[in-house]
């Protein structure tokens, strides 16, 4: 009966739609959204004009980008009750406490029930906006502090910092922040944006999905591999204990966290742009130990880089984030809210050509057999 079946387990390899956002070339180790270098989009763009792109298709004019900022801040403000739902999860992990605020956002917002392409686009453009808001709130709750108002003077990225820290931040802290929510905008079918394709394939509404792309994100194996970086770069402690720590790992033969790639065979092109991040805060801070000490894992790994396995996006980014005072469990809440647009896209583009998402399992349980009344087992 299975003869003959592939399975592709993993889904490795497999392409299950066409996609116009984002080209990855794995071997070259490429990346383009809508054709344009993720090289140029870090170094020329902002996180607004980039997710304006990503979502319509064509860099915005002078004008396309006012009005779609206008409504990025407009969206800041949140219904009340979310507030609440927010306080009273305020001792769990960011990540839970994001996805349950989104899932409140959902119940408290009728128009998020909407599943026309016009009501996925303005839900998303507001999802967008209020990912971070939702982050900054909950952290200043559990520390014990209100959260501070949206400043409608400021951009998405020093507005998010603003909100989190509750002090203006300067504008290298903010270009290093906008740089690292571009890095993260879009990916094609990684597991968080399939999984929220899968939602959209039931004709469900776009902050299901988002939810359902927040669960999956949280995952060690995805977005929560910068959290588990920065974990290990505190467990090694000094650039000496790097190969000790490397070797220890493979020996166990398991995954030292930031290296790896479903797609990647050569170096992740987003990584490049957290190095110089890293090294670059690293010296300003006077804190270059933490650069020494990645970069001796790198050291450390070339002999097992088989298959091409290199650093990904994860490995440096955790180091930008402990620079800049931001605490680790909020690592993968920072992803989210760079992939925001990311998922937004995917899901309207899922819509646009729905279809159920329902592959098959290949059976291979216990042939046919009789039950067994309770009281004869
Ligand atoms: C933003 C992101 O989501 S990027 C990914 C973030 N995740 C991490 O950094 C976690 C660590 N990495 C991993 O667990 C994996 O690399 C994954 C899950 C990301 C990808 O896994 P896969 O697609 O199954 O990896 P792949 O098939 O390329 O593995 C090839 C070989 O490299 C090995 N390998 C893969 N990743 C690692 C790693 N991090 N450390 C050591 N060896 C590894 C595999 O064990 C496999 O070896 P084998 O052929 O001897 O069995
Ligand atoms: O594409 C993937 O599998 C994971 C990844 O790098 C991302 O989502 O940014």
């Amino acid at each position: 009966m299975s003869e003959g079946v592939k399975i592709n387990r993993g889904l490795k390899g497999v392409y299950f739609e066409r996609s116009g956002v984002s080209d990855i070339d794995g071997a070259a180790g490429e990346l383009s959204y809508r054709g344009y270098s993720i090289h140029d989009l870090a170094t020329k763009s902002t996180f607004e004009e980039v997710s304006y792109l990503l979502i319509h298709g064509e860099l915005p004019t002078a004008d396309q980008l006012a009005a779609f900022d206008r409504d990025l801040r407009a969206a800041r403000d949140l219904p009340g009750g979310v507030f609440d739902v927010i306080r009273a999860t305020a001792d769990g992990h960011p990540m839970d406490v994001l996805r349950t605020a989104v899932s409140a956002l959902a119940a408290l917002d009728p128009r998020a029930k909407a599943t026309s392409r016009e009501a996925f686009l303005e839900n998303g453009t507001r999802l967008i906006a209020q990912l971070p808001v939702l982050v900054a709130a909950h952290h200043a709750i559990r520390s014990g502090r209100d959260p501070v108002a949206p400043d409608p003077s400021l951009g998405h990225a020093a507005n998010w910092l603003w909100m989190l820290k509750g002090e203006k931040p300067s504008d290298h802290a903010t270009r290093l922040a906008d740089v690292d929510l571009i890095l993260h905008a879009e990916h094609g079918a990684n597991a968080s944006s399939f999984a929220a394709r899968v939602t959209v394939g039931t004709e469900a509404d776009l902050h299901g999905a988002v939810v359902t792309a927040l669960s999956t994100l949280a995952g060690p194996a995805h977005g929560g591999a910068a959290e588990d970086v920065m974990k290990m770069v505190h467990e090694i402690g000094h650039p000496e204990n790097a190969a000790a720590y490397v070797k220890a790992k493979r020996a166990a033969r398991e995954a030292v966290t930031g290296f790896g790639h479903r797609v990647y065979r050569a170096e992740d092109p987003r990584a490049r742009h957290m190095r110089d991040g890293v090294e670059a805060l690293g010296r300003e801070m006077g804190q270059p130990e933490w650069f020494e000490i990645l970069q001796a894992v790198v050291e450390a790994m070339k002999p097992y880089s088989r298959h091409g396995l290199n650093v990904n996006v994860d490995f440096y980014s955790g180091v930008v984030y402990q620079l800049h005072g931001i605490p680790m469990d909020l690592y993968v809440p920072i992803f989210a809210i760079g992939r925001a647009p990311g998922w937004v896209i995917q899901c309207v583009e899922q819509l646009d050509r729905n279809i159920l998402i329902r592959p098959l399992t290949l059976y291979e349980g216990p042939e046919p057999r009789a039950y067994v009344p309770l009281q004869d087992r």
